[in-house]
């Protein structure tokens, strides 16, 4: 099966040969399968959006090659391969929340009817179905995020970039949130790269933690989270709490222990 994406020798200078210079990434290699989740965890500046950005094609990398879903990184985002979900829900205030999640199918050439279906469909999966006709200042911080998550969904995407969408959110809502973004993976098989600063987030979504060092920005390690489905109970497992402590020890530069499976317990 084709991967959802894959980076091979991936590096992003910004300004090269200029007085701002910053070598922002270095030698990525990534693959993100078919269905699975991946965080992209890391201090602050080590490249996590950048990473994210070349991955959506809205910057070029200086060397390596991207591919989405098989295909160059520009074809997939000509194609609309993914969706796209960043902090600021970057909703359109003059539209309402139904009209939001229309936008990517109106810029597809969709029907009127079948925009208003597939519009109608997301916002019942992320539990807003009632509020299609209210305008985002209508909505609190965590609703405007579930229309943004619906509206990068509602093209159907393989694929889901997120750069921290929950950080603006209260811990509740924010845990609740997770608990539909994984609802709403498991059922429509999405792909997923999220960039979060967050270690129990990043093991509680993932199927695999990808931890990043400071600039220039690589990769040092992949740890592999193997929580079977999320439940009430998984939060206060002992394979969660192995899990943070394997990714926490990781981003402070000390090698994991033998294993790098974190199991359910
Ligand atoms: N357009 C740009 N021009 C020049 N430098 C840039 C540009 N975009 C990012 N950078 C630099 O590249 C480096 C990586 O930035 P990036 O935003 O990817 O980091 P990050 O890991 O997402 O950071 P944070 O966790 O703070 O959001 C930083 O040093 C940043 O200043």
């Amino acid at each position: 099966m084709t991967a959802a994406v894959e980076l091979t020798g991936v590096g992003k200078v910004f300004n090269p040969g200029r007085a701002g210079q910053v070598v922002a990434l270095t030698g990525v290699d990534l693959t993100v399968e078919s269905g699975q989740f991946v965080s992209l965890i890391g201090p602050s500046g080590c490249g996590k959006s950048t990473l994210l950005r070349l991955v959506a094609d809205l910057v070029p990398p200086t060397e390596g090659t991207v591919t989405v879903a098989g295909k160059p990184a520009r074809r997939a985002r000509l194609d609309q391969e993914y969706g796209i979900a960043f902090q600021q829900a970057g909703l359109f205030d003059w539209r309402t929340v139904r009209r939001n999640v229309e936008l990517p199918l109106e810029l597809r050439g969709a029907s009127r009817t079948e925009r208003r279906e597939r519009a109608g469909e997301m916002l019942d999966l992320v539990g807003l179905a009632e509020f299609a006709g209210h305008y985002p200042a209508q909505l609190s911080g965590g609703m405007q995020q579930r229309v943004a998550i619906a509206r990068a969904l509602a093209v159907h995407p393989p694929l889901l970039l997120m750069d921290e969408p929950f950080g603006a959110l209260d811990e509740m809502t924010r845990e609740r949130l997770q608990d539909e973004l994984l609802r709403i993976c498991a059922r429509t098989g999405t792909s997923t790269i999220f960039v979060t600063h967050s270690i129990p987030e990043a093991v509680y979504l993932s199927d695999r933690v990808v931890v990043m060092s400071p600039r220039p920005g690589r990769i040092t390690d992949v740890i592999e989270i193997d929580l079977g489905d999320r439940t009430e109970a998984t939060r206060q497992s002992a394979g969660f709490f192995a899990g943070i402590t394997k990714v926490r020890k990781a981003l402070r530069g000390t090698p994991a222990p033998a294993s790098t499976e974190v199991a359910a317990s």
